[in-house]
């Protein structure tokens, strides 16, 4: 059949472009990610071959093969897994389905742009962050011929392209089962760390350093004698038949003893399981022995997916039983609040063709999930307190989807919130956990306060911090959506109430103090009353009360809402998910110690009928709704009754 050709969709031509005049200096990753997806596509297989029996393939001796050639100068990553189908081909290969491959260029691009010596430093975490897989073959290769045939389908496709712009497909009817990708090298040059990818040598280091873990044989075909040939060496020209060494020693990472295993290995491992390639930030170990018995190693990752707050996003750890991959993406083995968690967990008891929904019942599963969650939220109090900048990046990333589960994990709520931690006005540079928070507490203190708000600014120059600071009183600084959520699902922690200090009266102080102010708030309650009771009138449609302030030191005016009632920004919040949420009324409270709110009793003792008073009305109670971020109903009127008081004053 003739070949046909294709485009690559604009995306993949942009970083095919980039992986040609390869911006990564590390070029023998490239071998790690063919292997990687061989390996995958072994475990594919196997899955597939476990759940349908009718499927007719030959799983008994599945395996990575690598053949290089040294005077074709071609390299061949071969595989008998899962294959693709021409469809497939054109669809994984030809496009990148990624979310954020246009922002991540565009970054790229950026990046290479300036003159900052760190630039190529700066591209390769980038592209460490996003991964590009099969791609960075054309890092070492001018030309990539792929050759496949999907498990069950009778024909094969062939792909080639030299990464410029198109590629060729064809169908071949006589492919075997697997894919085989062939390399057509650059010329070696040392200098800019190309090296000879056909050494055996070379070959063996890499699989050693980056895929020795991978459970499937990893076979290296060189002529008769070359296996074992030093670098360099010419032998095996006369071209004898090709001898498979097997060169890594598939021993599963969590099966072996912690003093045996480095660093790397594990993180090795991380990232052929997330397709991340950068280090993870953590590695946690779960040995659990006893009547039901499963080895986990877990991994914290530096970055969040870009999938992280999207439906769909691969989600959940790899499930083996006894050594043998069953499930790829296990999410029932995680709660929803740590998706981000990735790794292995190895059970030596379940059946090999568990089904998911048998899953989701399975006692020993959620043993697991129990116990992994458990495990993982101990590892992050420990980290805050031993490796607090490692904490402190973690936290800044994935916080907000941790703080998910005080949503609806009830059991770990208190392991979730020791694994918490909080900004606050105590030290805008710390961040501080409940228990810090406590302790710190002032003496008459009763409850933990704390304010919601957009951004760290407008929470701190908010007019309910005022009294708060006045007298000392620590607040924690919440700024997450989701913070508007588990605030009202936590009703308190070590027996001391969480209070919103834009909810309900403020009562500062020692007892003394409350004693003495409630006295003086009598008193100017007497005084005010009159105004008090006009105001109320005046912005009846608008607030429920208007009170006197015991929070305000500065400012004249601010609203807050009643004890119970939802605060603006969870009611955005709802409604922006689509929740009918009714406007409830709010409480306007007046600083009787400011001159406005002074002056403004006297004009209206004086000249209560003055009309010239209903618009001062409507200009305080705009104000205080600007001071807390909000917005007057009815914008252009507010501002056209400052103006004219403005005017008046020039
Ligand atoms: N050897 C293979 N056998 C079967 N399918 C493969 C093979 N290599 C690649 N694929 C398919 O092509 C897809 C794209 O591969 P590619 O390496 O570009 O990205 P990836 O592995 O999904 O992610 P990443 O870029 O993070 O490595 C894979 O997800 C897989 O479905």
């Amino acid at each position: 059949m003739t070949a046909e050709t294709f485009e690559f969709q604009v995306e993949a031509r942009q970083l095919l472009q980039m992986m040609v005049h390869s911006i990564y200096s590390n070029k023998d990753v490239f071998l790690r990610e063919l292997v990687s997806n061989a390996s995958d596509a072994l475990d594919k297989l196997r899955i597939e071959a476990l759940r349908d029996d009718a499927l007719d393939v030959d799983v008994s001796d599945l395996h990575i093969e690598i053949e290089p050639d040294k005077d074709a100068r071609t390299l061949t990553i071969r595989d008998n897994g899962i294959g693709m189908s021409r469809d497939e081909v054109v669809g994984l290969i030809g496009t990148i389905a990624k979310s954020g491959t246009a922002e991540f260029l565009r970054k790229l691009k950026e990046v290479q742009k300036t003159d900052n010596p760190d630039r190529a430093a700066a591209a390769e975490g980038l592209i460490g962050q996003f991964g590009v897989g099969f791609y960075s073959a054309f890092m070492v290769a001018d030309e990539v011929t792929l050759l496949t045939r999907r498990a069950g389908e009778d024909a094969g496709t062939r792909w080639t392209s030299t990464g410029e712009g198109t590629y060729t497909v064809e169908t071949v009817a006589d492919a075997p089962q697997g894919t085989s990708v062939t390399l057509r090298l650059k010329p070696v040059d040392n200098d800019d760390r190309l090296f000879d990818y056909t050494s055996p040598w070379k070959i063996k280091e890499i699989v050693k350093r980056y895929s020795d873990f991978i459970t499937w044989p990893i076979r290296l075909v060189t002529a008769a004698g070359e296996g074992s040939a030093e670098e360099g060496s010419e032998d095996g020209e006369d071209g004898g038949k090709p001898e498979p060494e097997t060169i890594n020693s598939r021993q599963a990472l969590w099966a072996r003893p912690r003093n045996e295993v480095s660093d790397e290995e594990y993180h090795e491992l991380y990232k052929h399981i997330s397709h991340d390639w950068a280090d993870p930030l953590e590695t946690v170990r779960i040995h659990a022995e006893g009547t039901f018995e499963y080895q986990a190693l877990l991994f914290l990752p530096a970055r969040p997916p870009r999938d992280l707050f999207t439906q769909g996003g691969s989600r959940g750890l790899q499930l083996y039983v006894k050594r043998v991959l069953i499930m790829e993406d296990c999410e029932e083995l995680v709660p929803p609040y740590l998706r981000f968690v990735k790794g292995v967990v190895d059970a030596q008891d379940l059946s090999l063709n568990i089904s998911r929904e048998i899953l989701q019942q399975d006692r020993h599963i959620q043993m697991m999930r129990r116990r992994l969650a458990k495990k993982v939220l101990s590892t992050l109090k420990e980290m805050r307190a031993k490796r607090p900048e490692k904490y402190a990046e973690f936290w800044r990333e994935f916080g907000p989807v941790v703080k998910e589960g005080l949503l609806n994990d009830f059991e770990n709520r208190d392991a979730i919130l020791a694994a918490c931690s909080f900004a606050t006005t105590h030290d805008p540079e710390k961040t501080a956990t409940l228990q810090e928070y406590v302790e710190r507490m002032k003496e008459g203190q009763e409850h933990i306060y704390y304010l919601t708000g957009p951004s760290r600014a407008a929470v701190e120059n908010s007019p309910h911090m005022e009294g708060y600071r006045d007298k000392g009183l620590e607040v924690l600084v919440l700024t997450d959506p989701v913070d508007e959520l588990w605030v009202d699902a936590v009703p308190d922690f070590q027996g001391k109430r969480l209070r919103s200090i834009a909810k309900g009266e403020a009562e500062l102080g020692t007892e003394e103090e409350k004693e003495q102010a409630k006295a003086e708030r009598e008193q100017q309650r007497q005084e005010y009353g009159d105004l008090l009771e006009w105001l109320g009138g005046r912005l009846g449609d608008e607030v429920k009360e208007v009170r006197l302030s015991s929070r305000l030191t500065t400012s004249p005016a601010c609203v807050v809402s009643d004890t119970d009632d939802v605060t603006p920004g969870l009611r955005n919040m709802l409604r922006a998910m689509g929740q009918e949420m009714p406007e409830s009324k709010r409480i306007l409270e007046l600083n009787p110690d400011h001159p406005l709110i002074t002056g403004l009793r006297k004009a209206h003792a004086g000249r209560a009928s003055d009309p010239e008073l209903s618009g001062m009305a409507e200009i305080v109670y705009g104000m205080a709704l600007l001071a807390e971020g909000g917005r007057p109903d009815d914008p252009s009127r507010f501002t056209k009754l400052l103006a004219e008081r403005l005017e008046r004053t020039l």
